[in-house]
């Protein structure tokens, strides 16, 4: 992997370009795009039915629980291509993950809303590592309580680092962008405090 830390204006932000090449970009997007096995977007709480403006599954190791936006997610088992990502991942951060959240953007009408990824589950110090594959797209993000807001874009190999302070003050989102036309996968890894542990680490 021949690829820079770029600091952003944010300290709680980093953006590694070309974590991937090119080529492992291609290799990788295509495999998730058309051998991942991609669940129906409607899903129904409480009686009511829910359309999720991208597809998305949650791997995890045996025992990890998570509920996003207050719905338990099914676990599955982690495929080859997604651990091998996890170890360069994990070797390169020196930090490591038990989980990881798959994200399908088909086009730029699919998005992810304000969100901070700050569920009890992650502890007090989330770090998200989050990879993108595909088209570029802008990850805004805006200040929980001043009015400071701000943009990168990841573009196809990039890493992102959200270091956990970026969760307690900040919000994140994918906005729709009809420019966009091709599609997008993210992948963020998390570690997860398995149920029953306390929040230490
Ligand atoms: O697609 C992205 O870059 C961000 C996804 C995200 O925020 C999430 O899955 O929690
Ligand atoms: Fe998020």
């Amino acid at each position: 992997m021949t690829c820079s830390r770029n600091s952003t204006p944010w300290p709680e932000l980093e953006v590694i370009n070309n974590f991937y090449d090119a080529v492992e970009c291609e290799r990788i997007y295509r495999c998730l795009l058309h051998e991942h096995q991609w669940p129906d977007n409607r899903y129904v709480v409480a009686g009511r039915q829910f359309i999720l403006p991208r597809l998305q599954t949650w791997h995890a190791d045996p025992g990890i629980r998570y509920s996003y936006s207050n719905n338990l997610l099914q676990t599955r088992a982690w495929t080859p291509l997604l651990s091998d990502i996890r170890v360069q991942v994990e070797s390169y951060l020196n930090i490591f993950f038990n989980s990881v959240l798959v994200n399908l953007y088909r086009n730029g009408d699919d998005y992810v809303g304000w969100h901070a990824d700050n569920e009890p589950e992650l502890g007090e110090q989330p770090f998200i590592a989050s990879l993108t594959f595909g088209a570029e797209r802008q990850f805004a993000f805006r200040h929980k309580k001043s009015s400071e807001q701000g943009r990168v874009s990841l573009r196809s190999g990039a890493l992102l680092i959200m270091r956990p302070n970026f969760q307690h003050h900040w919000l994140h989102s994918v906005p729709i962008d009809q420019n966009v036309t091709e599609g997008r996968v993210n992948l963020t890894f998390r570690k997860v405090i398995p149920a029953g542990s306390c929040f230490l680490d």
